[in-house]
């Protein structure tokens, strides 16, 4: 039984299709990589798993639970059992680090200081950040502030963590720590992971299972091996990061002549 079941999902924004019949499946234990182009709706994906959003057609189950025929409360157990590591999922700025990781154990459980200490330390132990639980985020680099996230992420032993662009804007050397750190984490905790990328390299390096997305569909999907050795020119131009392909560059709309000749249109 997979952890996460999606099926036959649509999902518009106003007029433009994000979903258009997706289904996904995403094991227990691995790391299962959603790929594609920027604007595809991967973000939007993630929002969809953890009940932000809504469908307008298709079901969302995880661990058997369908997301969005939960009631609030049911919702809120469901995520807190659900690790997010968002681009944007900034550290509290003016309370230290180890208070950071402590929030969430602090805020749903009523575990007594002595053992959050424990499992703090454990947590930042696992990031390699334990003896730098009193700085505070500003003295951070980003590629540390984001394993601080990632040892608050995984503070309440949630059963899955969902990854938004992990790797956006780090330098190398972090970008390998964090690439190793999200499959030993995952391993060492016995989680599953979902990280949404379009940094090819990396993902496919950490993946073992890749879903490849653009146009509202999934295009393919497979093991990073088999991605590789795919037959498809799309999948070539993405896992390849070719400019020139089946790929358009341009968002959909109205071709440039035509806007040039209707100049009244501001839109
Ligand atoms: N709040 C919103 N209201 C309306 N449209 C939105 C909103 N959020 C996102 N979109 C649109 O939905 C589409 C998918 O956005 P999303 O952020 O999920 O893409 P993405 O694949 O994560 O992109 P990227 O890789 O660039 O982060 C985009 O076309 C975007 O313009």
């Amino acid at each position: 039984m997979p952890l996460i079941k999606i099926r036959d999902l649509h999902f518009n924004r106003g007029d433009r299709v994000i979903f258009d019949g997706v289904n996904i499946d995403i094991q227990r234990g691995k790391v299962t990589a959603i790929m594609g182009p920027s604007g595809t709706g991967k973000t939007t994906l993630l929002k969809l798993i953890g009940g932000q959003l809504r469908p307008d057609k298709g079901t969302i189950e995880v661990d058997g639970q369908d997301v969005h025929k939960l009631s609030h409360s049911e919702l809120y157990e469901l995520r807190k059992r659900m690790g997010m590591l968002f681009q944007s999922g900034a550290l509290l700025t003016d309370i230290d680090v180890f208070d950071n990781v402590a929030f969430p154990l602090r805020e749903h459980t009523n575990l007594p200081e002595s053992m959050i200490r424990d499992l703090v330390l454990m947590k930042l132990q696992a990031v390699g950040l334990r003896n730098a639980r009193r700085l505070s985020p500003n003295e951070l680099s980003g590629g540390m502030a984001r394993r601080v996230a990632l040892a608050r992420a995984v503070a309440l032993e949630p059963m899955m963590i969902m990854y938004d662009e992990p790797f956006t804007g780090q330098d190398p050397i972090s970008m390998g720590t964090l690439v190793n750190l999200i499959h030993r984490i995952n391993d060492a905790m016995k989680l599953t992971s979902i990280v949404v990328s379009h940094d090819v390299a990396e993902t496919a390096e950490i993946a073992d299972y890749i879903y490849l997305m653009s146009g509202g569909k999934i295009i393919e999907h497979g093991s990073p091996v088999q991605l590789k050795d795919s037959g498809s020119q799309w999948v070539q131009q993405f896992m390849q990061g070719l400019p020139d392909g089946p790929v358009p560059f341009h968002y959909a709309g109205p071709d440039f002549a035509e806007d040039l000749l209707n100049p009244e249109d501001n839109a």
